[in-house]
């Protein structure tokens, strides 16, 4: 009988060695990091100090010049643009600071674009979104274009959309660094809450507070990991 790990210990993301440089610019130096089921791990560090080309390489948005990224059981060397953007459309959920709903489109075909991208009907899909929207307090805004929404409600939307796949590991880069404490508490809560059912949450920020409610630390410094800290 195989006593391999069980799937709670498999870690959903590994990096390991992980270079890049951009010309000349080295942006990350033999990063090496794994994230399990269910954890949230803030990823911390100065302005330049690599985080957001961390999110890059471990979410296959870009091929690292040296080093090993394994996603969700693939290593990504192995995987080609098409396939990377299929992981990333089904699997994986991506919140960046500045919300990037499409502008045409009201907000409940916003949510429902992953869905409809990955094949769903309209119909299916706006369903799975009014629920979505639901669970993030926005049924109000269902019908009104991106721009009529406050920040902190066009970032819920984002999360909803970001969460409407149930990826297994999310990746957040500076989520709340654009809301006042209180929008930024509901977005941050809500992205916490994919761990209850086993997903993964890797929060970039530089903020201290946000960091701190993260299950352990990892604070990059000119591209290289300069402190791990396990925080609970
Ligand atoms: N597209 C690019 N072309 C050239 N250099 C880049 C590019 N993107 C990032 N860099 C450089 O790589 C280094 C790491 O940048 P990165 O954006 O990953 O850091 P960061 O910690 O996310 O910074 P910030 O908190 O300011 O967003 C920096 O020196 C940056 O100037």
């Amino acid at each position: 009988m195989s006593t391999g790990p069980s799937p709670d210990q498999v870690p959903l993301l590994e990096l390991d060695g992980v270079s890049h440089a951009y010309a000349r610019t080295p942006a990350l130096r033999e990063v090496s990091l794994t994230v399990a089921p269910g954890e949230v791990v803030a990823v911390t560090g100065s302005s330049g100090s690599g985080k957001s080309t961390l999110l890059h390489v471990a979410a296959g948005l870009l091929r690292p010049q040296a080093g090993r990224v394994h996603l969700l059981g693939h290593d990504l060397a192995g995987v080609d643009a098409t396939a990377r953007a299929v992981l990333r459309r089904s699997e994986i959920g991506i919140v960046l600071q500045y919300v990037q709903l499409v502008p045409d489109l009201p907000v409940l075909d916003n949510v429902a674009l992953p869905l409809t991208l990955n094949g769903s009907s309209l119909a299916a899909a706006r369903t799975a979104a009014a629920d979505a929207l639901a669970e993030v307090g926005l049924t109000d805004a269902a019908s009104a274009a991106p721009a009529e929404l406050s920040g902190g409600q066009a970032q819920r939307a984002a999360v909803a959309r970001a969460l409407i796949t149930s990826p297994r590991i999310v990746f957040a880069d500076e989520p709340v660094a654009s809301l006042d404490p209180v929008g930024g508490r509901q977005v941050l809560d809500l992205l916490r809450g994919v761990t209850a059912r086993g997903a993964a949450l890797v929060l970039i920020t530089h903020d201290n507070t946000v960091a701190a409610l993260a299950d352990r630390e990892v604070r990059l410094r000119q591209g290289s990991v300069e402190h791990e800290a396990v925080l609970r």
